[in-house]
Order: structure tokens, then C-alpha cells, then sequence
């Protein structure tokens, strides 16, 4: 039997942390010879909904789950933590963009940053979903005294799988055979889903799908609206898709990535591709040995990607400068 790999997961009572914590019990996220221990963490008002939770874990008498224990405490939730999971936040509602929630939200992630630098395990890595995430998550890494940036990720990959989706609808294929499809930037409406370097069954997905207006006009706005569309139809921002973007991410970073393929996700930069360094932004990454991460370098940035690349960053530069007496 291996040892447990620690996973501390905020806002486990909400409701992404519902559809979140049976997959990761179940083995969908570490696998399944990988027993794993929960770190539930909530705020106070919300522990009598979370003891719910774990009365529905135990219910499921999961083979992996080896120990659930909740918390409000910040240092006791990461303790010895090997993945802190940062979905705790206020989602936003219709009308909103996701930065409004900025001034909600932001503090959070100071506290919680804090905590990770002193209780965590040594190779924690952090994952922010709370939006705005890549905010949060500069936030987040600026307090977490001791721990490496490149440690740091926002997600993205929600995006991503929602634009594999549509170009395989598009294409009448299986969403399978999407591959090299990076979100650059930030979650946000002005992200940009690059089908220039997208393929479809190994082909270029501008030959597979010929038709650069629909691309361009129709298919971007598509993604970067999809969590508003999933807002207005639901009535609550997208929960199981979002749960099922944190196990991919996670898997993603975990496993060597597949030979000529990347992922999306935002990540401290490095200053590729001209975007700031010390920014979290998303782009393309891939990894060898499933803990250390790269960029993947020479992807193409046409005229058109240059444009849509620096307005995201842009937004971030002006989202990082709000909540500068946060950082
Ligand atoms: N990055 C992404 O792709 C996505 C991000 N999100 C974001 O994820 C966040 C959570 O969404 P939901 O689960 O739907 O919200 P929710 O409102 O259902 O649950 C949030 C939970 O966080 C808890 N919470 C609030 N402040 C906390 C704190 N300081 N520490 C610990 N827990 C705290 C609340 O008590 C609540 O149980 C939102 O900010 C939402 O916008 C949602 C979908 C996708
Ligand atoms: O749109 C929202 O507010 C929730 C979210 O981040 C998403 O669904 O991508």
C-alpha cells in the first residue's frame, strides 16, 4: 500500500467541493492504487453543512479515502498538505464579470497563502479555483513564505476542455482527438482559446474546420462566455464541470504530458512569450516527469494570437494593480 498523498480542499461544504471530493475519494484524481487523506476546510457557519458532506463520505465506504478531518483553522486544514485545493470564495452571479468578485474575494488568499508557507508539506502544490483565480493565486503565492512560484497554478483547463469540446462538435468528431489547444491569458472573458495551434486528428484544426470567421467570430466568444451562459441557464455558475477541470488539472500535472501535446494552465511566467514575468497566466505546459513543469517553447503567436494574448494580459496587469495593498 502506498502512503497517502494529503489533499486540503477550501470551500468543501459549496458546491463545487460536492461534486470535487467524491471523484478525488474515488481514485479519479492520484488513481487507483493511490490512497489519499481529505483536509476539509470551511469557514465556521458552513461546518454543520460540511459535517453533511463527510457523513456522505463515510457513506460511500471508499476504498482509497483513508482520513477526512475538517477544519477553519488555516494552519491545521494544510497541514502537512500536499495539495491545497483553493475553491473557498464567493462565486459570482448573473451580470458579473468574474473580476468584480476582486474586492470580495481577494482577502482570502493572504491568510490562506500565509498558512500554506507555515503548515504545508514540503512539495505542496497549490491550485486556485476561487475567482478571480489568477489574482488570487498571485495573491495567494506572494504570502506563502517558502514556498517556490512555480509551485503556484490557476486553473484554466475548464476552458480548455470547453473549447475541445466545441471545435470536436464542430468538426463531428470525438472531443478525444483535440489535442495542442492552449487558453493564453486569464479566466476571464478576454482569455483567448488558440485554434491556430489546435489540431484535430493530428491535422491543423483551421484545415479541419475551414472556416476562420466562425473560428475567429463565433467559436472564441463561445468559450470565453461559457461560464456566464452556464450562469444564466443554471442559475448557479458551472459546479461538476469545474470539479471535473480540478481532477484533470491535477492529473495533468501529475503524469508526463503526451509526446507533441500541452496543457492549459496559469502558472507564475516566466516571461515567455512576452507575457510578464510574475504574472499568473495561463499557457502552454507540459511535463516530463509528472513535478516539474515547462513551458512548451516555439508554439506560433500570429498577429491575430498577439492581439488577443496582450489584452488578457493587459486585464491582469490592471487586475494586479487593484489589489496591490493585498500583495
Ligand atoms: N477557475 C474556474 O474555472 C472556476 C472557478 N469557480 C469559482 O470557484 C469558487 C467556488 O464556487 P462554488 O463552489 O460554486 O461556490 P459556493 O458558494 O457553492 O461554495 C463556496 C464555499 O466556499 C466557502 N468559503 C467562503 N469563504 C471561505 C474561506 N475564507 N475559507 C474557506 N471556505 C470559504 C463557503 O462557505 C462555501 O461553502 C467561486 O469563486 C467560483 O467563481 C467556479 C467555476 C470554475
Ligand atoms: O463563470 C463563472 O463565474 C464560474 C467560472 O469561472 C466558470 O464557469 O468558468
Amino acid at each position: 500500500m502506498k502512503n497517502p498523498i494529503t489533499v486540503s480542499v477550501t470551500g468543501a461544504a459549496g458546491q463545487i467541493g460536492y461534486a470535487l471530493l467524491f471523484r478525488i475519494a474515488s481514485g479519479a484524481m492520484f488513481g487507483p492504487d493511490q490512497p489519499v487523506a481529505l483536509r476539509l476546510i470551511e469557514i465556521e457557519p458552513a461546518m454543520n453543512a460540511l459535517q453533511g458532506v463527510v457523513m456522505e463520505l463515510d457513506d460511500c465506504a471508499f476504498p482509497l479515502l483513508q482520513s477526512v478531518t475538517t477544519s477553519s483553522d488555516l494552519d491545521e486544514g494544510f497541514n502537512g498538505t500536499n495539495w491545497a485545493l483553493l475553491v473557498g470564495s464567493v462565486p459570482r452571479g448573473a451580470g458579473m464579470e468574474r473580476n468584480d468578485l476582486l474586492g470580495i474575494n481577494g482577502k482570502i488568499f493572504t491568510g490562506q497563502g500565509e498558512a500554506i508557507g507555515r503548515s504545508a508539506a514540503a512539495d505542496v502544490r497549490v491550485v486556485v479555483v476561487g475567482n478571480p483565480c489568477n489574482t488570487n493565486c498571485l495573491i495567494a503565492m506572494q504570502h506563502a513564505s517558502g514556498v517556490p512560484s512555480d509551485r503556484f497554478f490557476a486553473m484554466t483547463r475548464l476552458d480548455e476542455n470547453r473549447a475541445k469540446s466545441q471545435l470536436a462538435v464542430k468538426a463531428g468528431v470525438h472531443s478525444s482527438e483535440v489535442t495542442n489547444l492552449c487558453i493564453w491569458g486569464n479566466h476571464s472573458s478576454t482569455q483567448y482559446p488558440d485554434f491556430y495551434n489546435a489540431k484535430i486528428g493530428g491535422k491543423p484544426a483551421t484545415e479541419v474546420i475551414n472556416d476562420e470567421a466562425w473560428l475567429q467570430q463565433t467559436f472564441i466568444p463561445a468559450v470565453q462566455q461559457r461560464g456566464s451562459a452556464i450562469i444564466k441557464a443554471r442559475g448557479a455558475s458551472s459546479a461538476a464541470s469545474a470539479a471535473n477541470g480540478i481532477v484533470d488539472t491535477v492529473r495533468s500535472l501529475c503524469s508526463p504530458t503526451a509526446a507533441g501535446d500541452w496543457f492549459s494552465v496559469a502558472v507564475c511566467s516566466p516571461g515567455a512569450y512576452g507575457i510578464d514575468a510574475g504574472l499568473i497566466a495561463s499557457m502552454p505546459i507540459r511535463t516530463e516527469d509528472g513535478k516539474t513543469w515547462s513551458v512548451v517553447e516555439g508554439v506560433e503567436v500570429n498577429a491575430f494570437s498577439r492581439e488577443k494574448i496582450d489584452a488578457s494580459i493587459a486585464e491582469l496587469n490592471g487586475e494586479k494593480e487593484a489589489v496591490k495593498h493585498l500583495l
